[in-house]
């Protein structure tokens, strides 16, 4: 990338730039980045605000295509300084196969590690996600843990698993030569449970409360934690990182780094009542309404009543024997290692993060208050 001395500006490319982590990037891009020349916004389903960002004096270039096409991603790569991919099929509720979060995850992500090699691109900051490391299949919490903290990583599911694998094509590409002799300098950032502003299971809570009266009940227990992240903060180190990879390649390259900030450690549905409960809705319970094993029958159904329902309609519902064992699962993160290898610190405060997703949820259509 640039250095100081020059005055050439950069070309940014945002895979999966109109997602809900994806347009917090673009637009914290736009924001924060000074050397910013051209903005490429990469996705299966581009938004109709892309246009609104075309007014500024950086160039918007919206680019519709599939990253499991290696020559559409080869043509948006082209020419790139940087590339953050956050593209990627999100699933854990049953909509869509396990080939095709394969394909998505790990094949686009495939394709973007060689069309940045092809290209000459030296710099590509991939989203990871908690999921590579847990919870794991039997369990076991992970309290409090960092990057270094041993923990036994065993995944079923094909969306941790394509998360997993994806991410090891990312940092096992670090230092290959790219066109031009030069190294590739790789990272991954691994969120905890993403929120804020356009998170859509946060949208699905809200309207399945407005369904039920205003209520929803409580099926986890308050004291098992999960590690949640305020989207602007994810999207920040999405960009610190992209700008920092080149003055501390030795340091970041083919490094993971949990995303971070100071939200509280809370049961999932506790967290999501710091946003909800303002807006109306009430968690009904102290403690689980229903037996766990009740719970483990119902999602199990869950599932039936889905393969049954697939030829007339998608049925996917919140509750599923994975989503059921996730949130049974404390999940916390305590790590300060983004702040020791690239000066990360969390831009929005808990009480701001706060603030602008009730603000999301208020704006809402149907919104209780
Ligand atoms: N939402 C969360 O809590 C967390 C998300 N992540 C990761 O963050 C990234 C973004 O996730 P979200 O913004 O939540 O999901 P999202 O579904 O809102 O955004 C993903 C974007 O990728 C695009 N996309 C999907 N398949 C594509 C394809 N074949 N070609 C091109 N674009 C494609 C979608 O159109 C969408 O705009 C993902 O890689 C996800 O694994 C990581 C940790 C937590
Ligand atoms: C129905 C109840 C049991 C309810 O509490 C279920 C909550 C469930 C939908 C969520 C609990 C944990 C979430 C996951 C976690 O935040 C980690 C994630 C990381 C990602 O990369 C993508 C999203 C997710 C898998 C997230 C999805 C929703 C939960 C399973």
């Amino acid at each position: 990338m640039a250095d100081s001395a020059q005055a050439q500006k950069l070309v940014y490319l945002v895979t999966g730039g109109c997602g809900f982590l994806g347009e917090h990037v673009v637009r914290m891009l736009l924001q924060q980045e000074p050397q910013l020349r051209e903005l490429r916004i990469f996705d299966l389903h581009l938004g109709p605000w892309l246009e609104e960002l075309k007014t500024g004096p950086v160039q918007v270039t919206a680019i519709q295509g599939d990253v499991t096409q290696a020559h559409e991603v080869a043509a948006a790569v082209a020419g790139a300084h940087v590339v953050i991919h956050t593209a990627g099929l999100v699933d854990v509720f049953g909509k869509t196969s396990p080939e095709t979060i394969h394909e998505v995850n790990v094949q686009g992500t495939r394709n973007v590690i060689e069309a940045c090699v092809q290209a000459g691109t030296r710099f590509l900051v991939y989203t990871s996600s908690m999921e590579v490391v847990g919870p794991n299949i039997k369990g076991q919490p992970f309290y409090r843990g960092n990057e270094n903290t041993p923990y036994e990583a065993v995944h079923r599911h094909p969306y941790p698993r394509s998360k997993a694998l994806a991410e090891q094509l990312v940092l096992e590409a670090n230092g290959r030569k790219v066109l031009g002799g030069l190294p590739l300098v790789t990272c991954a950032l691994r969120p905890t449970g993403i929120y804020g502003e356009g998170h859509q299971i946060m949208r699905d809570f809200y309207h399945q409360g407005l369904r039920l009266g205003g209520r929803l009940f409580r099926a986890i227990p308050a004291s098992v934690e999960h590690g949640r992240v305020y989207v602007g903060n994810v999207a920040w180190m999405h960009v610190l990182v992209a700008r920092e990879l080149e003055h501390r390649a030795a340091l970041m390259g083919g490094q993971v780094y949990f995303c971070y900030d100071n939200s509280p450690y809370k049961s999932y549905e506790d967290f999501n009542m710091e946003f909800l409960g303002p807006c109306g809705l009430r968690l009904v319970g102290t403690r689980p309404l229903l037996p766990y094993w009740l719970l483990v029958f119902l999602a199990a159904l869950n599932v039936l009543l889905q393969w049954l329902l697939r030829p007339l309609l998608l049925y996917a519902p919140l509750l599923n024997p994975y989503t059921l064992a996730m949130a049974n699962t404390t999940f916390t993160v305590s790590t300060d290692k983004a702040r020791r290898h690239f000066g990360y610190e969390p831009p929005f405060s808990w009480e701001e993060s706060r603030t602008r997703t009730i603000r999301w949820v208020q704006a809402m259509e149907g919104s209780a208050q």
